[in-house]
């Protein structure tokens, strides 16, 4: 969204936020200067996205549609991951983060040319009005060479870095971390593939519209843990958009700590519900829908006094697909408003902004490639 002009009667207040080519900032409205926006989350039910009726997939469609069109945010009800899963789950994340920092740094994300792996507290700063992001995060992606991760043979693996070879960095202690940490994307990309179709759906397409895009989507997962701030200035993450298509977060703690900001730049508390999701559009899903599907900014600020820990998964078609505008989102009055773009293409240069501390996005900058 474009930063807002100063409106008449209005103190020039504003909300400023990371987004893919920079800051950008949006005016606080008040008064009679207000929009019509969301003021929570809405809640949907996915019991209904495994049926094997079309009007029963039409139905949860409907509803993630309006979600999607008019907040950018849901959570998601019946996601079907087991309690047992999420339980080991919770158990090796909150097990890994306690180690001494020695132990976590031996997998720093520096180490990988892929980007992935160990970041530590202040580490990222995305509100540069903050010390840094007081919070600590793994990133680790799908991978074709992981046995686990299931990508076809003759899949054409060019675009991951360094090739051939792990993406990956798992850390050896707990020792069952790689294996439960796969259980559960193996899960959440079940969950993912079936909600491709019912955006499909909601989009008026037919339901298998964007599998050619599945054969080996960019997922990753990414454990984080925010310790209690010390500090009322503090953010546990700042003020951004996602650049996935989509994104699942699982709240592991009752901590309410992640908000949304909607249009009149008021922040809306998204708390924990127990055994729900919360999904969210990325840029790129924005991008293909001609911004139909709204990537909606929101920051995590955890000001509980308690230790909260939440599960992100970020959910991109695969490197090797050009993204067209979807055909239902644009027409003679709603002309397309981005260029066709190749999705490894568009997924690096936003890796490599984010992380332009990285030498791979140093590199990357030298070479003029973003
Ligand atoms: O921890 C959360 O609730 C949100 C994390 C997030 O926004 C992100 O990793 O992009
Ligand atoms: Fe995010």
């Amino acid at each position: 969204m474009a930063p807002s002009a100063t409106l008449p009667g209005l103190e020039p207040e504003y909300v400023e936020f990371h987004a893919g080519k920079g800051k950008l900032k949006r005016a606080v409205l008040k008064g009679d200067h207000k929009k019509a926006t969301f003021a929570s989350i809405p809640a949907v039910d996915f019991a209904q996205m495994w049926s094997d009726s079309l009007n029963d997939r039409k139905e949860v469609a409907l509803h993630v549609g309006k979600a999607f069109r008019e907040v950018g945010f849901l959570y998601a009800v019946n996601h079907g991951i087991s309690e047992d899963i999420q339980a080991r789950t919770f158990a090796v994340t909150k097990e890994f983060f306690e180690l001494p920092l020695e132990e976590k740094m031996k997998i720093h994300l520096n180490k990988s040319p892929a980007i992935k792996g160990y970041e530590a507290l202040l580490e990222t700063r995305l509100d540069d009005t903050t010390r840094g992001d007081n919070k600590e995060a793994i990133n680790f992606s799908d991978d074709p060479y992981d046995p686990d991760h299931g990508c076809p043979p003759d899949f054409d693996k060019s675009y991951y870095p360094p090739g051939p070879g792990p993406i990956n960095q798992w850390p050896q202690k707990p020792s069952n971390f790689r294996s439960i940490m796969n259980e559960y994307r193996t899960a959440m990309s079940d969950f993912a593939r079936r909600l491709v179709r019912i955006i499909a759906l909601s989009l008026d397409l037919d339901e298998t519209y964007f599998d050619y895009m599945l054969e080996f989507p960019m997922a990753g997962l990414r454990p984080l843990h925010y310790p209690p701030q010390e500090a009322s200035t503090d953010v546990g993450i700042g003020a951004h958009n996602d650049y996935s298509w989509f994104t699942c977060v699982w709240q592991m703690t009752p901590t309410p700590a992640l908000e949304v900001l909607n249009s009149n730049a008021e922040w809306i508390s998204a708390p924990p519900i127990p055994n729900t999701l919360v999904v969210n559009i990325g840029d790129f899903l924005e991008r293909a829908t001609n911004d139909v599907f709204v990537s909606t900014v929101h920051r995590v600020v955890n000001k509980t006094g308690d230790e909260r820990y939440s599960l992100a998964y970020f959910f991109t078609p695969s490197h090797n697909v050009m993204l067209e505008t979807v055909p239902t989102c644009w027409s003679f009055d709603r002309p397309k408003r981005y260029e066709d773009v190749n999705a490894g293409k568009w997924q690096r240069e936003r890796l490599y902004r984010a992380r332009y501390k990285h030498p791979a996005s140093i590199a990357a900058k030298q070479a003029g490639e973003i």
